[in-house]
C-alpha cells in the first residue's frame, strides 16, 4: 500500500466505465488500471507527470480538471516569433512546456539564453521559466516531448509560396507528418497556430489519420490562429482581445475542455473564448488580417489626396477615428504595410478565392497598391535628392509622377536611411517596405548608408544579397548614417529617431532634406531646425529665412515643371487614374 501526494480531483475521461468517473487518487490506485501505475517502476510514482506518462502509454489520457492549468503539458513546433512567445508565456502556467525547432542554432542560443529576436518583455520570462526548469528547448528527441505532451501546438511558418502566393504548407504537413509517426497510445490534442488557409484543418486531421501506425492512438486537430503583433506580442499573448477556437467537439468533449483550461488564465470574460469550425477560425485570422490591411490602405490613400488638397491626414483620420464604428486604430498612413503577416496571408486568401473561381476584388486592389506605393515611396525619396528646396510642390511628386526618376538623375547621391524593419519595436525584416526603398535607390546607382536600432548586421547583409558592391553603408548610429546625405528619409518609426539632436544631424548632412514616411516628427519644429521637412498627407514645413541654410541646397528644379506636374496629377485624379 502506497500514498500519493496528489490534487483530490482529476477526472480520466476514457472508454473504462471504472474510470469514467471523479476519483481521488486513491480510487485511482484501487481500480484496476493501478496496476500500470505500479508496473511503472521498482519506486513509487510521486508526480502527475508520471501518472499520466503511464497512463498514456496503456492508452488512458489523464486530463485535469477544468481550470487547472497548471497539469498541463504542451509542446510548440516552431520557436519562431509565435511558437517562441506563447511557449515562454505558457510556461506562467502549465506544468511543462517544450519548444521544438529544427533550428538547431536557434535553440543552441535560446538553451544560452540568447534570444534570436528582439521582443519586449520576453527575456525575463523566458530566463525565468528556463531556469525554473518549466520551459525546455530541444531540437531534436521531439518523440520525449510528443510522448509528455496533452497538447501539441503546430506553429511553424506558413511563407508564400514562391511565385504563386499560395501558403506553403510544406512545414506544416511534415510537423503533421512527425507527430502522427510519433504519437503514443492515448489521446492528444493537436493544434493548429500557423496561418493556413481555409480547409487546412480537415486536410491535416485525414493526412494524420493515414499516417499513424501505433494503435490505441487517439487524437483531435483544432484550430487555433494567433492574433499576437510583433512589437507587443507578449503583451497580447497575456491579454488577447479574444481566442479562436474551431473544430472542437461539443461541451465537455476532450478537446474543448482542454483548450478552455489552457486559456483559462488568458480569457477572463467567457464571451471572448470563441469555440467555431474548423474553417470559420481559419477564415476569421485571415478576414482579420485582411481588414487590418484595407484600413491601411485605405489611411494611405487619403494621406496622398490630403497632400493635394492641403488638408492634413492626422486631422482627418483623428476625426473619422472618433466615430465608434470605424475605431481609430490602424489609421496611420505609412510607406506600406510590411511583416511576415499581412501581405502573404492577404495574397494566400485571395489566392484561395481563385481556387472557387471566386474575385476577391477589393482585397486584390489592396495588394496592388501597396506594391504600387512602396514603389512611389521609393521614387519620391530619390527624386527629392533633385529637387531644390524649399517647393512645396514637389511633395505631390508621391501621386504618379515617378518616370522622371532615373539613374542619370539619382547616380552618385547619397542617402541616410532611419529605420529598415516594418516597424517599431521589432527586428524582423521580412517584407519591410524599408528594404524594398534601399533596393530601388540602390538600383539607381545612389549611395545608401543605414541604420536600424535592433537589426542584427548579418541579416540585412542577407536582404541585399542582390546587391554586393553596392555602395550600401550599415550604420552604427544615426548621425553616422545621415553624414553627407541629400537625403534623410526615415522608414521606421523608431521612438529614439523623434529625439535626434537636429543641431548636429544639420551640420553633418549635405542638403538639410528630411522625408518622414511615418509622419513621426512634428513639421514646424524640424523646419525651425534649418530642415526641409516632407511627410505623408501633411503640409511640408521649411527653414524660415535662413540664408546660410538656403545655400545648402545645391539644385535647383523648374518652377514650370513642378507647376506641370502638379496640374497632371490632379488631371489624373479627377479621371481616376492612377
Ligand atoms: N509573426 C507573427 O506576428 C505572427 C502572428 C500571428 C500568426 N502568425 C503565423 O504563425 C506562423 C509562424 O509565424 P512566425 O512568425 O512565428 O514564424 P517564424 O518564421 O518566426 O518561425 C517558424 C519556426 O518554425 C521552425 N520550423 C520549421 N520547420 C519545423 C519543424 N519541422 N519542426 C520544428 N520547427 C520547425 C523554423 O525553424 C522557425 O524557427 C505563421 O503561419 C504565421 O503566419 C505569425
Ligand atoms: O496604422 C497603421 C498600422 C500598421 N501599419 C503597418 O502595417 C504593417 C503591419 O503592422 P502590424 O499589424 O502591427 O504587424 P504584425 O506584427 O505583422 O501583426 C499583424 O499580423 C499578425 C500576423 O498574422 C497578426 O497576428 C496581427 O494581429 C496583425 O496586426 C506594418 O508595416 C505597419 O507599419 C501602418 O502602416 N499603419
Amino acid at each position: 500500500m502506497f500514498v500519493l501526494s496528489l490534487k483530490p480531483l482529476l477526472k480520466l475521461p476514457c472508454k473504462s466505465s471504472k474510470l469514467e468517473q471523479r476519483c481521488t487518487p486513491h480510487i485511482l490506485l484501487s481500480c484496476k488500471h493501478s496496476l500500470f501505475i505500479k508496473q511503472s517502476g521498482s519506486k513509487f510514482l510521486r508526480s502527475l507527470g508520471q501518472i499520466r506518462r503511464t497512463l498514456k502509454s496503456q492508452g488512458l489520457h489523464l486530463v485535469a480538471k477544468k481550470g487547472d492549468v497548471s497539469d498541463l503539458c504542451v509542446s510548440f513546433f516552431g520557436a519562431g516569433y509565435v511558437g517562441l512567445v506563447s511557449s515562454v508565456c505558457l510556461a506562467d502556467f502549465c506544468r511543462k512546456v517544450y519548444c521544438l525547432d529544427t533550428d538547431k542554432e536557434k535553440i543552441a542560443s535560446l538553451r544560452d539564453l540568447q534570444i534570436p529576436i528582439h521582443e519586449p518583455l520576453l527575456e525575463d520570462k523566458l530566463r525565468k521559466n528556463y531556469e525554473s526548469k518549466r520551459l525546455f528547448f530541444l531540437s531534436e528527441n521531439f518523440e520525449l516531448a510528443i510522448r509528455d505532451s496533452d497538447i501539441l501546438f503546430i506553429a511553424v511558418g506558413t511563407p508564400s509560396r514562391r511565385g504563386d502566393g499560395h501558403a506553403d504548407l510544406s512545414y506544416v504537413f511534415s510537423v503533421a507528418e512527425l507527430i502522427a509517426e510519433m504519437l503514443t497510445p492515448g489521446y492528444t490534442l493537436i493544434v493548429i497556430k500557423s496561418t493556413v488557409p481555409i480547409g487546412t484543418c480537415n486536410k491535416v486531421q485525414e493526412f494524420m489519420k493515414a499516417k499513424v501506425k501505433t494503435p490505441k492512438v487517439q487524437f483531435d486537430v483544432v484550430s487555433n490562429p494567433e492574433f499576437l503583433r510583433q512589437g507587443s506580442a507578449v503583451e497580447n499573448f497575456l491579454h488577447p482581445d479574444r481566442v479562436v477556437v474551431g473544430g472542437c467537439g461539443p461541451v465537455g468533449s476532450p478537446s474543448r475542455k482542454q483548450m478552455e483550461t489552457l486559456y483559462s488564465p488568458f480569457v477572463k470574460d467567457k464571451e471572448a473564448l470563441l469555440f467555431t469550425s474548423w474553417e470559420e477560425a481559419e477564415m476569421i485570422k485571415y478576414a482579420s488580417n485582411a481588414f487590418l490591411a484595407l484600413k491601411i490602405q485605405f489611411t494611405n490613400e487619403f494621406a496622398d489626396f490630403c497632400q493635394l488638397v492641403n488638408a492634413n491626414i492626422s486631422v482627418v483620420m483623428k476625426a473619422i477615428g472618433l466615430d465608434e464604428r470605424i475605431g481609430s486604430h490602424y489609421l496611420q498612413p505609412g510607406p506600406g504595410f510590411g511583416g511576415s503577416c499581412l501581405p502573404k496571408d492577404i495574397r494566400a486568401l485571395v489566392r484561395s478565392a481563385q481556387e472557387y473561381s471566386y474575385s476577391m476584388r477589393l482585397l486584390e486592389s489592396v495588394i496592388e497598391g501597396n506594391e504600387i506605393r512602396k514603389r512611389r515611396i521609393a521614387q519620391w525619396i530619390a527624386t527629392l535628392a533633385n529637387e531644390s528646396c524649399p517647393k512645396e510642390d514637389v511633395g505631390t511628386f508621391l501621386h504618379g509622377h515617378h518616370t522622371t526618376v532615373t539613374t542619370t538623375n539619382v547616380y552618385g547621391k547619397r542617402f541616410g536611411i532611419l529605420g529598415l524593419t516594418f516597424k517599431a519595436n521589432t527586428d524582423d525584416l521580412r517584407e519591410s517596405p524599408a528594404i524594398y526603398v534601399v533596393q530601388e535607390l540602390l538600383s539607381l546607382g545612389a549611395h545608401v548608408s543605414v541604420y536600424d536600432p535592433q537589426v542584427k548586421i548579418e541579416s540585412v547583409i542577407r536582404n541585399f544579397d542582390n546587391f554586393k558592391g553596392f555602395p550600401l553603408n550599415i550604420c552604427e548610429d544615426s548621425y553616422s548614417a545621415c553624414k553627407d546625405a541629400d537625403v534623410v528619409a526615415i522608414l521606421t518609426e523608431w521612438e529614439e529617431f523623434r529625439n535626434l539632436d537636429w543641431d548636429r544631424l544639420h551640420s553633418l548632412v549635405s542638403r538639410p532634406v528630411i522625408v518622414d514616411t511615418r509622419n513621426l516628427l512634428e513639421p514646424s519644429l524640424i523646419g525651425e531646425k534649418g530642415f526641409c521637412y516632407y511627410s505623408l498627407g501633411r503640409p511640408p514645413s521649411f527653414p524660415q529665412n535662413n540664408d546660410k541654410q538656403q545655400q545648402k541646397y545645391k539644385i535647383s528644379a523648374s518652377e514650370t515643371n513642378l507647376q506641370q506636374t502638379k496640374n497632371s496629377l490632379i488631371e489624373k485624379i479627377k479621371t481616376g487614374s492612377q
